[in-house]
């Protein structure tokens, strides 16, 4: 059984005159245990929305998303919400981490919500994680002394720390100069590997692609199967910032 299944998705929100305007369409995509999957698209093409959609936070209009083999749209959204907090852990560009809040509260975070476990081991299982990522000597620190790459991998420590059985990747080297953000992919390739996670990551960056077991293309909203070299992934330059609005609007 796939973790993730989604079976002609469409995503559709209404506009301000009452029209509806159609985000995704006919999205099928399976995402099994260990597997990496990468989803390169242009500036609107329906990223967020597809994560947002992969991520449990939103339901497809019209289609099938399951999870588990259980259609998401059978389940109350409470259960949803546990799901997406025990299963699914999100790591983001902007890296999302608590100013003020030191590395280990950063980690924890995800476990505060986690029933059944105790401070003391909340606080051991955040600071193992925070070790795994190469940061045991900055247990203490918080976001603003640490480097753009050390934020991330706190945040990789965070979206970790529950064993989720799926990771989202949104752009997790957006906010990194090209070799933090290659070791910080390295790290999250290897993790992803041990503990036999799916890992699916959304990038418009061909490189950070390329790394992927299976990748994808999504373009106004349609995602298709792309082959397996960057070079084919690279084949349709990306477009410049007219090109975008000529897209989004069009
Ligand atoms: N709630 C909404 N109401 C109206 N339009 C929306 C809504 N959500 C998304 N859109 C539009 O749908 C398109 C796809 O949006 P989405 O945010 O998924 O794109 P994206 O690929 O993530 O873009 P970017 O890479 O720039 O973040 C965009 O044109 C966006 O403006």
């Amino acid at each position: 059984m796939s973790l993730l299944e989604l079976d002609d998705v469409t995503r559709t929100v209404p506009l301000p005159d009452g029209d509806p305007l159609t985000i995704l369409s006919g999205v099928d995509l399976t995402v099994e245990p260990g597997d990496r999957v990468s989803i390169v698209g242009r500036s609107g093409s329906g990223k967020s929305t597809l994560l947002n959609m992969l991520g449990l936070l939103d339901l497809p209009t019209t289609g099938t998303l399951s999870f588990d083999g259980v259609d998401v749209r059978t389940m109350r959204s409470g259960r949803r919400d546990r799901l997406r907090g025990s299963d699914i852990g999100f790591i983001f560009q902007q890296f999302n981490l608590l100013e003020g809040r030191t590395a280990t509260e950063n980690a924890v975070v995800p476990l505060i919500y986690a029933s059944g476990s105790s401070f003391w081991r909340r606080e051991r299982l955040a600071r193992e994680m925070l070790e795994r990522v190469g940061l045991g000597h900055r247990l203490d620190s918080l976001p603003g002394s640490l480097s753009g790459g050390e934020q991330q991998r706190v945040a990789i420590a965070r979206a970790l720390v529950r064993s989720p059985r799926l990771i989202l990747a949104d752009e997790p080297t957006g906010a990194l100069d090209l070799e933090t953000g290659q070791s910080v992919m390295d790290l999250l390739d290897e993790i992803v590997e041990e503990r036999e996670a799916a890992l699916v990551v959304i990038t418009h960056d061909p490189a950070i692609a390329a790394r992927g077991d299976r990748h994808f293309r999504l373009v106004k909203g349609t995602l298709t199967a792309a082959s397996s070299s960057s070079a084919t992934i690279d084949d349709e330059p990306f477009p410049s910032d007219r090109d975008v609005t000529a897209e989004v609007t069009g």
